[in-house]
C-alpha cells in the first residue's frame, strides 16, 4: 500500500491553465492497407488518468506505441510531456514511461535489489539510487519485503515491483496496460489506489484497459476508440448517463405469467424484452415516467413479480452500444 494511499474513485477537474500532458491532432496511422488511426484528437490534462478502450484491432497499442515514439503517424500532431513527439522523441522518452505486462524483474534478487539496479542503470549515483529505491519500497508497500529475493514475492507484490520499477526514473507521463490483470479481488483494488497515488504526485496516466470497471474505477476520463477513430469520450458517469440505459427487470412466477407480463408492457407502449426461459422481462426506461407506467401495466395485467430490480447503465452497456463489440475478458 502506498504510504499515503489516494481514495480510489477520487475524480480530478482538468487543470484548464496547465499544459496538457498529451495533446494529439488529427493523427493517422496506415500500415499499408490498414489505417490503424484515422483523424485523432485528444487532449489529456496532466495529472489525471486517462482510460483508453476499443475491441482488439482498435488502434489502442498503435495510439499508445506513437505516443511513447515507438510508432511514427502517417500524419497529425503529437506532443507529450510539453514537447513535439515527431521532432524531438529523444525529449519525449526521458518524460516517460511505458508498462506492459511482461516483468523485467530479476527474480534471483531482492526487491530492494532491482531497484537499486535499475537506478543505476539510468545513471543515478549510489546515494540518489538508495534514496528513490526507499521511497518507492514504501511507497508500494514493499518495504517489509525489501531485502527478500522477489521470487518470493506474491503475484500482486510482483505486479507492485514491476510498476515500481517503471517509475524509478520520475515520468510525467506514464503508459500503463491493463494494470489490474492477474490480481485476485484485493490486490487489483491495492493496484488501483496505486495508480491513483500516481496522479497524486502529478504524474498523467495513460490506461490502456479492456476491463471496463477498471477504467469506470480509475480514469477521469475515457476514450473509446472503435477502428481507428475516436466515437466517444467523456467522464464515465457522464458517459453513462448519456448513452446508457436504465432498466427494470421483473421476475415472474410462471411462464404464462411472463407472456402476460410481455403483452401487457407492450400494450403500455413500452419495449418489454421476455427471456421465456428464465422467466424475466425487462423494459428499458427512457422516461423518467417509464417505471411507474411497467408498475401500472404489470398491475392492471394482474400479474405479480416475485422481483423487480432497477438496472443503472454500466459503461459495459456504454461500450456495446458505441462500438458493437461486447467486451473480451481477458482475466
Ligand atoms: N505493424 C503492423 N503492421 C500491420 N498492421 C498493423 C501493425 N500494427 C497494427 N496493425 C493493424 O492496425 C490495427 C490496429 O491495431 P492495434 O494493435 O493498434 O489495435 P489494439 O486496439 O491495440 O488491439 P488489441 O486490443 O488487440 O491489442 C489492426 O488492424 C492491426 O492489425
Amino acid at each position: 500500500m502506498p504510504s499515503t494511499p489516494s481514495p480510489p474513485c477520487t475524480r480530478r477537474a482538468p487543470d484548464a491553465g496547465a499544459e496538457a500532458a498529451i495533446e494529439v491532432g488529427g493523427l493517422g496511422k496506415r500500415f499499408g492497407r490498414v489505417t490503424a488511426l484515422d483523424g485523432v484528437d485528444l487532449t489529456v490534462p496532466r495529472g489525471t488518468v486517462h482510460g483508453l478502450l476499443g475491441h482488439n484491432g482498435a488502434g489502442k497499442s498503435t495510439l499508445v506505441g506513437v505516443l511513447a515514439t515507438l510508432v511514427r503517424p502517417t500524419r497529425g500532431t503529437v506532443r507529450v510531456a510539453g514537447h513535439d513527439a515527431l521532432r524531438h522523441p529523444e525529449r519525449v522518452r526521458r518524460r516517460i514511461a511505458l508498462t506492459g505486462q511482461r516483468t523485467t524483474l530479476d527474480l534471483t534478487m531482492s526487491g530492494r535489489g532491482n531497484l537499486l539496479m535499475t537506478a543505476r542503470l539510468l545513471g543515478a549515483g549510489r546515494r540518489a539510487a538508495r534514496t528513490r529505491a526507499g521511497e518507492l519500497l514504501d511507497a508500494f508497500g514493499l518495504a517489509a519485503a525489501a531485502d527478500r529475493p522477489a521470487r518470493t514475492y506474491s503475484g500482486g507484490m510482483l505486479r507492485r515491483l514491476d510498476l515500481a520499477m517503471t517509475l524509478v526514473r520520475r515520468s510525467d507521463v506514464v503508459f500503463l496496460d491493463e494494470p489490474g490483470t492477474g490480481l485476485d479481488p484485493a490486490s487489483r483494488l491495492d493496484m488501483w489506489d496505486m495508480v491513483r497515488h500516481l496522479t497524486d504526485l502529478g504524474t498523467t496516466v495513460l490506461l490502456t484497459t479492456q476491463h471496463l470497471e477498471e477504467a469506470d474505477r480509475l480514469a477521469d476520463v475515457v476514450t473509446v476508440l472503435a477502428d481507428g477513430r475516436i466515437v466517444a469520450t467523456g467522464a464515465p458517469e457522464d458517459l453513462k448517463r448519456r448513452i446508457g440505459r436504465r432498466s427494470a427487470t421483473a421476475e415472474l412466477a410462471t411462464a404464462e405469467d411472463t407472456a402476460t407480463a410481455v403483452r401487457a408492457l407492450a400494450g403500455a407502449g413500452l419495449r418489454p424484452d421476455g427471456d421465456h426461459e428464465r422467466r424475466t422481462v425487462t423494459v428499458a426506461l427512457d422516461h423518467d415516467e417509464d417505471l411507474a407506467a411497467v408498475v401500472r401495466a404489470l398491475d392492471a395485467a394482474e400479474v405479480r413479480p416475485t422481483r423487480l430490480t432497477l438496472s443503472e447503465p454500466g459503461l459495459d452497456q456504454v461500450y456495446l452500444a458505441l462500438t458493437g463489440h461486447r467486451r473480451t475478458e481477458a482475466r
